[in-house]
């Protein structure tokens, strides 16, 4: 008897300098893994990092039309490998958070007609308003995020209600910006998405509504009620309730995915697709993160976050709502110095080499005998704060570290601010806590090992650095029982259990609580300081 044809599930991560994609069978085993890296693979897009940084060091975007490529290329890596299309039940995805698509008059028209002879490249050519989409690493709407706060009663207002106060990054500041420089364009967008509902949107050949996750990191939903706060849209630019579409849960099934891909790749015309969300809820999902875990994440940028029953929203870090639980929140606090920082002390230290500098961190010691540095080539989002600040045992700013104090410094130092920040915000490290690490530099064991000693925790992994893609992949599956109400737990109950890869050396605390002291203290000192934000 011929066997059943095997049902797969696709996640797919529009990150900042990568479009990646991971499929998984019914026993959630990885079955493939690919990626298009838009630096070196989308050359004519001539980004560094997938972004481009303008002259004023504070607006960064990224070229819609690379993203649309990117998909491109990535199905027809698949298409040659031999994936089979046809097996695939559900796909899901999600995006770099907060950044912004303005898609233009008549966009929807050409997303609802897509012809299979031809790349969604040609298609969409001139289907954008805005060509270069604002991206997380924006730090330009600083008026916008004032006036915000000022309009719904200050900070910790627009906390109580979005779940932050006002961040340059988030959505809302930027489509503001975008409505007082160029209202026309602004005028001209029929519909604005978030990375993530952009990504769903071409596969399902419609608008596709944002989830709740990844719409709290716009400063414009209502965290507890699930709606768009009226007050901060109306703050921000007018009819925006309308260009911004309807907010729906994360595990809602969107409808099956275009005619598109049926005829140009072979999918099955009843293939769903489950809405997209934000990469780092993704993230959450993928590693089964449990109440208790903290999770970092190693990407472009840094993030640490946790698993919340109640939102209790601060004027540091984010409150999103829970992707893979209606009545749950996640807390974040995100870093935006991470691996481009690392990378550059690497070119610097340790000749380009990740082995060298894995070496640089065996070879010091723990605490690197009290020197400690703050490293920002760009302006911090935790803290805001901006330059290399290095100081000696005896709390003297010195100008420079040999090589190998440099790059522990750095690695201490980026992990000495997760732990303060997150105490700050009353997240307790016990010795029982777990640390979830993910993201590129996850698979580098000595930079863990230093993760472990600065939380005096230990700190497991996944298999799989791309742990967003794979919370996409679940997310597929989970999206297809769960109006029934089947628990995302259920679902990847059978999943493999993240395991242990570093355990705190056990004069680590010691070391490190004087350290840590210090560090806040000096944290102080290179801080900017801004006017109130109350
Ligand atoms: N062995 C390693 N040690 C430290 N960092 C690494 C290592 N391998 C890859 N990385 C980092 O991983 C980063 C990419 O991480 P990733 O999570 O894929 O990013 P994103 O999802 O934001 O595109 C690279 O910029 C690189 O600096
Ligand atoms: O701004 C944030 C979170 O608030 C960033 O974490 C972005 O979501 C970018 O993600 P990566 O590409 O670094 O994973």
């Amino acid at each position: 008897m011929a066997s059943a044809p095997r049902r797969t599930f696709l996640g797919f991560d529009f990150s900042t300098q990568q479009l990646k994609v991971i499929a998984i069978d019914e026993s959630l085993e990885v079955i493939y893994e690919d990626n298009v890296q838009f630096d070196k693979d989308l050359p004519e897009f001539g980004t560094q990092g997938g972004v481009h940084a303008h002259s004023d060091k504070l607006v960064i975007t990224s070229p819609v039309l690379m993203w649309v490529k990117a998909l491109d290329v990535l199905l027809e890596k698949m298409k040659s490998s031999g994936f089979s299309f046809s097996q695939v039940k559900a796909l899901s995805g999600t995006g770099q958070q907060h950044g912004s698509v303005y898609w233009r008059e008549g966009a929807n028209a050409k997303l609802k007609n897509l012809s299979a002879d031809l790349p969604l490249y040609e298609h969409l050519k001139d289907s954008f308003a805005v060509s270069d989409s604002p991206i997380w690493m924006d730090s330009s709407t600083t008026q916008e995020c004032r006036h915000l706060e000022e309009s719904v009663g200050g900070a910790q207002q627009l906390a109580n209600i979005t779940g932050s106060r006002a961040y340059e990054r988030f959505t809302g500041n930027q489509i503001a910006k975008i409505y007082k420089q160029n209202p026309a364009v602004y005028v001209q967008s029929e519909r604005i998405s978030l990375v993530s509902s952009f990504a769903a949107s071409l596969f399902l050949g419609d608008y596709a509504p944002i989830d709740y996750s990844d719409g709290s990191g716009m400063n414009f939903l209502q965290i507890r009620e699930k709606v768009w706060s009226q007050s901060c849209l109306h703050a921000c630019a007018p009819e925006l309730e309308e260009k911004l579409g309807p907010v729906v849960p994360s595990s809602s099934v969107l409808g099956s995915v275009s005619l598109y891909y049926v005829q140009r790749y072979g999918f099955s015309a009843d293939c769903k697709v489950v809405a997209f969300t934000g990469d780092n809820p993704a993230s959450l999902a993928g590693m089964r993160l449990e109440e208790g875990d903290i999770a970092v994440s190693l990407g472009t940028s840094d993030t640490l976050f946790l698993w919340i029953q109640e939102p209790t929203p601060a004027l540091e870090g984010h409150i999103f709502c829970n992707p893979v639980d209606a009545q749950a929140y996640m807390a974040l606090l995100c870093f935006k110095n991470g691996s481009l920082m690392r990378e550059r002390i690497r070119d610097e230290c340790a000749s380009g080499s990740w082995d060298e500098f894995s070496k640089a961190l065996r070879s010091t010691p723990v605490g690197n005998n009290g020197n400690l540095g703050f490293y920002f080539d760009v302006m911090e989002i935790t803290p805001e704060a901006v330059g290399i600040h290095r100081f000696n045992a005896d709390n003297q700013k010195v100008p420079e570290f040999a090589k190998e104090v440099e790059i522990r410094a750095l690695i201490e130092g980026q992990f000495m601010a997760k732990r303060i920040h997150a105490e700050k915000l009353g997240y307790k490290i016990m010795p029982r806590t777990r640390i979830l690490a993910t993201g590129g530099a996850s698979s580098n064991e000595e930079i863990l090992q230093v993760l472990s000693d600065v939380f005096s925790a230990s700190v497991y992994t996944i298999d799989t650095a791309n742990s967003a893609c794979l919370g996409c992949a679940y997310r597929a599956i989970h999206g297809l029982q769960a109006e029934t109400g089947v628990p995302f737990a259920d679902v990847v109950s059978l999943g493999a259990e993240p395991w242990l890869a570093a355990t705190p050396n056990p004069t680590a605390d010691e070391v490190y609580q004087p350290i840590l002291k210090r560090y806040a203290d000096l944290e102080e000192k290179v801080v900017l300081r801004k006017p109130s934000k109350q």
